[in-house]
């Protein structure tokens, strides 16, 4: 597969002239101005001004978070994951808090525990207690919901069917989502097919189970969407600053996964349950649903650092969008999952918050990089760009005192510098289960994948 460094994406791209300046600064009029019109909300033009993201990239000095080695001291590295206690949130006297614990978190850490969060432990019980049942149904209605049927990724993943860095991870999962009805009709771009329902298993199999878990999902949307608000608090924004990332409630759709780590003897030539890897979105937030260890997080100078199971919490961390839109301020942690030992397998419930499939998170990016190089002519500048920056730049400055982060193994999401982020989620898919993709999206398929359906894919 072309897998990208996140060093090789970032070719040095040409030297901007005054023309291509002039160039754009038309295009920005032109699409705010016909947005005044159409009623659209605003944003600058990037890929759709005909001017090359590479060249975007120099004009405003747009850097994606560099990842070599360190050349800091690491003043603030970590050997354990915070826990913030959402109570604070709920007192005025507190409130604030949690926001800096958390901008501590998001910023020097990329995980986080919380606790007493909003979802009903009742709820979490429940769903719990399904789980064995679930993956102790019938080989033949595990497949009859396999993810090879289902344009929108979701279903069933029989153990070994990805990989991750070359080599295979031990798990066996089901994808399902928040409820959506696909919007895509013919001449959309492919990553609108990227939404849609999920397979259920039959309900007589398993009763109660699809209620049970729609129920956690909503409760964990919920959830998401309160710690993005608070989250945008910390990295210097108001409440809502993240939410034109987001589409209205009942046009998103945030996916989830229920995971089986199965135990691998000693004699097992490997203990990978999940290779070391990014999440894509926002926010993950992890229910650990067994008490085993085995989650590892990559500290700022490389070092695996565990994340055991905490009862009562969940696990919260930071993904590829959030790491880029905040310009590296807010990290996408590296982790992995190792194979649990003992005689029980591990048992986990990710909940992967995703952002609007239409957001062009550079452009975002650009907004906040040109207004502080043109500061003597905010008139013009408020005629031609939105007044807002996206981090303020002293909030921005606590990523140099953080200092460099460790080269790490983790590669992935590297195309948000270029692409819608439906099409960069489409794309890690693709990447993750090339023969659902093969069935449902065959031109992207041979675009990534030139040489045919590779042995595995490479989960994400
Ligand atoms: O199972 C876990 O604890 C983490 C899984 C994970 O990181 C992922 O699926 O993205
Ligand atoms: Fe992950």
């Amino acid at each position: 597969a072309p897998v990208h460094t996140d060093l090789e994406v970032r070719k040095e791209p040409p030297t901007p002239g005054c023309l291509d300046v002039a160039k754009y600064l038309c295009a920005v009029a032109v699409n705010k101005v016909s947005n005044l019109f159409t009623g659209k909300k605003g944003s600058a033009p990037g890929m759709g001004s005909g001017i090359s993201q590479p060249w975007l990239n120099t004009l405003f000095h747009i850097r994606p978070p560099s990842r070599t080695t360190n050349r800091k001291s690491m003043a603030s590295n970590f050997s354990s994951i915070p826990i913030l206690d959402w109570s604070l949130t709920l007192d005025p006297a507190t409130r604030q808090q949690f926001v800096s614990q958390l901008r501590h978190a998001a910023i020097n850490v990329g995980f986080l525990y919380l606790s007493n969060s909003t979802v009903s432990q009742g709820t979490v019980d429940t769903l719990i207690s399904y789980i064995p049942k679930l993956f102790v149904l019938p080989q033949d209605a595990k497949e009859k919901i396999r993810m090879a049927n289902s344009e929108h990724f979701l279903g069933y993943s029989r153990l070994g069917a990805e990989f991750t860095k070359g080599k295979t991870d031990i798990r066996e999962q089901f994808d399902f989502a928040t409820p959506h009805a696909s919007r895509w009709k013919p001449g959309d771009p492919d990553h609108y097919r990227l939404w849609g329902p999920s397979q259920w298993p039959d309900e007589d199999l398993i009763p109660g189970f699809k209620a049970a878990m729609e129920e956690y999902l909503l409760q964990v949307q919920e959830l998401s969407y309160a710690v993005a608000k608070l989250l945008s608090e910390a990295l210097g924004l108001p409440p809502d600053g993240l939410s034109k990332f987001y589409d209205s409630p009942e046009l998103m759709q945030h996916r989830s996964k229920i995971v089986k780590y199965p135990v691998v003897d000693t004699s097992s030539q490997s203990d990978q349950g999940v290779g070391p890897h990014y999440d894509a979105g926002f926010l993950t937030i992890l229910l650990q649903a067994s008490d085993h260890r085995g989650l590892q997080v990559q500290n700022l100078s490389g070092q695996w650092i565990d994340a055991p199971p905490i009862p009562g919490t969940f696990v919260i961390n930071f993904g590829k969008a959030i790491e880029f839109v905040a310009q590296g301020l807010a990290r996408a942690t590296s982790h992995r999952v190792v194979s649990p030992k003992g005689t029980t397998p591990r048992y986990s419930i990710p909940f992967f918050q995703n952002i609007s499939l239409d957001a062009r998170l550079a452009e975002s990016v650009i907004q906040c990089n040109l207004l502080p190089s043109f500061p003597s002519f905010p008139g013009v500048l408020n005629l031609v760009l939105p007044p807002t920056h996206l981090v303020p730049p002293e909030i921005l400055k606590l990523r140099e005192l953080r200092g460099d982060v460790a080269t790490t193994e983790s590669v992935n999401f590297s195309e948000f510098d270029r692409e819608p982020s439906g099409k960069v989620n489409l794309i890690g898919r693709i990447k993750s289960h090339p023969d659902v993709a093969q069935r449902h999206y065959p031109v992207l398929f041979a675009q990534i994948f030139p040489q045919g359906l590779p042995a595995q894919g490479s989960a994400y």
